[in-house]
């Protein structure tokens, strides 16, 4: 039995952490979620476990390092076996996400992409029927002329706000760029708005992960389910 948000992050950061086998070129997600499965495979390779990991964010790989994961890089490992990551937003069914709000959805999106397999873990709270009217969908983009980015956002029924990490700075990713936080009235089509998303000039990626998830490991009061993408 799980109780609170946080018991219930690492019950689900464990059973993902018990997933990962020795030999495995390992993704490590970023975020409150991810940070309790690297806890629990630092433990796990003090025992013995021999991987090797790619972190998703500046962020994570200095938590790895800190409990004596080996790190690696996508030049020597371009393959991956298995990616752990959490979530924002995941659609019952469909399994498509919405994922950023870390700020870190570039990195695991080239990651995810690279991945044989992507498991999802979560506490119930993130599971949606339909994406997006809760969170806006975070988009990386470059500084130059963000502006005229957002415009071109709008245009798609978009409320962009540029991201700030307090006060007047905007907030800068791991690669440098900026993110605009972008509300919709729900998103009936995912793959069509990552799509078109996509398209705008200026962007660097969007966080809708569509087609990517095999499965969502999600804790709730009753413990840990897990979730497959249907269809
Ligand atoms: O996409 C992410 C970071 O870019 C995180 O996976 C997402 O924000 C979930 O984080 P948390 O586990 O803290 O709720």
């Amino acid at each position: 039995m799980t109780d609170t948000q946080d018991e219930q992050k690492q019950a689900v950061g464990e059973a993902a952490a018990a997933l990962v086998e020795d030999g495995m070129v390992v993704g490590l997600g970023t975020g409150s979620t991810a940070r309790f499965l690297v806890d629990a495979l630092g433990r796990r390779v003090g025992d013995g476990l021999r991987i090797v990991a790619i972190p998703t964010s500046e962020r994570t790989a200095e938590q790895a390092r800190s409990v004596g994961i080996p790190l690696v890089g996508l030049d020597t490992h371009p393959r991956i076996d298995l990616t752990v990551d959490g979530a924002d937003e995941i659609e019952l069914g469909s399994l498509a996400l919405i994922k950023g709000l870390g700020g870190a959805l570039l990195r695991e999106k080239i990651v995810a992409a690279a991945s044989k397999r992507l498991v999802i873990i979560a506490d119930e709270s993130k599971l949606v029927k339909r994406l997006g009217r809760r969170t806006p969908v975070p988009v990386e983009v470059v500084r130059f002329g963000w502006q005229a980015t957002a415009a071109h956002l709008r245009e798609l029924g978009a409320e962009p706000i540029l991201r700030h990490a307090g006060g007047d700075v905007p907030f800068i990713t791991d690669g440098g760029n900026l993110i605009l936080d972008c509300k919709f009235d729900g998103i009936a089509d995912p793959r069509a708005s990552e799509l078109a998303i996509d398209d705008v000039v200026g962007v660097v990626e969007s966080g809708l992960f569509i087609n990517r998830a095999e499965c969502a490991l999600v804790a709730g009061i009753g413990g840990v389910r897990r979730i497959v993408r249907e269809g």
